[in-house]
């Protein structure tokens, strides 16, 4: 039987970056090497790795907007790369993202309801009374109220605002949303707040996500399958969160520890129930 075409499907991209340096030789930095991945639809696949393993290059790469020097990325079987650019205009709306800096992913000058209208404007044949009707429902989806249109960015809290900018994102339906760091700057109570309106919208409205963190406990929530980056590479992959204890690359082990409390010696039961939690979250998606 003929394999279902996936949703997003990267082969062997890679991607580097000369360092810069006084005499402008710079050093090469290979962003990502020879990274293969798929994903289907419906799908959440958590992206992990240390600062610098290139994470966000593979999300740009994926979003179509950073070219890579080889390899292939196909969006619903289009290469975005490729020479099809009315093909690519096609699939390119499917496609959005979620930065961590909520505050500096929005125009200050801008009212929350002119932000979620502009992809609307931009995409849709809609006119001025459904957009405006559109932008009240897309902010009830994600827990604020139709009045909070009007509000400029400044007059929310960094968690209302990132739920601004997920109805900015979620706007035209999209396939696929790229969460970069989404939660990262957020307190641990909205964070987990975040989370749940992530994971309920990706079920209500059928979307993917790629779900770039890393924080381990983060992507346990979210994802369903998980990739280790390391220097450009993926270096180790889970088909399921709830193996999670099972990760055994020195980087996966170090991401692991990261979220597990320090103990004092002798003392392990806080260490236990952090790892009871861990796996806790990984099963309740
Ligand atoms: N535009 C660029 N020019 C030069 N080097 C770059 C550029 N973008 C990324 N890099 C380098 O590529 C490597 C991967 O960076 P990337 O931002 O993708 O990592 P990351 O895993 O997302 O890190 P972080 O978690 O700190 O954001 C790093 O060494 C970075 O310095």
């Amino acid at each position: 039987m003929a394999a279902a075409q996936m949703l997003l499907e990267l082969r062997g991209v890679n991607k580097h970056f000369h360092g810069g340096g006084i005499f402008k030789q710079g050093r090469k930095v290979q962003a990502t090497r020879d990274v293969s991945l798929s994903l289907a639809a419906g799908e959440c696949l958590g992206l992990v790795g240390e600062s610098g393993s290139g994470k966000s290059t593979l999300g740009r790469i994926i979003l179509g907007i950073e070219k890579p020097e080889a390899g292939e990325v196909l969006f619903q079987g289009v290469n975005l790369y490729g020479k099809d650019k009315a093909a690519v205009r096609n699939v390119r709306r499917d496609l959005q993202v979620v930065f961590q800096d909520c505050f500096s992913s929005v125009n200050p000058r801008l009212t929350a309801g002119e932000s979620i209208a502009e992809p609307l404007k931009n995409f849709t044949g809609l006119s001025y009374r459904k957009q405006l009707r559109s932008v009240g429902e897309l902010l009830e989806l994600v827990g604020l109220s139709a009045e909070d249109a009007a509000k400029y960015p400044h007059q929310f809290s960094g968690g209302q605002l990132q739920r601004v900018c997920i109805a900015r994102a979620i706007a035209l339906r999209p396939k696929l949303i790229v969460l970069d760091e989404a939660v990262s700057s957020l307190d641990v109570l909205v964070q987990s707040q975040i989370l749940a309106l992530l994971s309920g919208l990706r079920q209500e409205l059928n979307m993917s996500y790629v779900f770039i963190s890393h924080d381990l406990a983060a992507v346990a929530h979210l994802a369903d399958r998980l990739a280790v980056m390391h220097a450009g590479g993926i270096v180790e992959r889970l088909d399921t969160m709830a193996d999670i204890h099972s990760l055994s690359h020195p980087v996966s082990r170090a991401l692991l520890a990261a979220v597990l409390p320090p103990e004092p010696a002798g003392c392990t039961r806080k260490q236990e129930l952090a790892a009871e939690n861990l796996a806790a979250a990984a099963q309740t998606k």
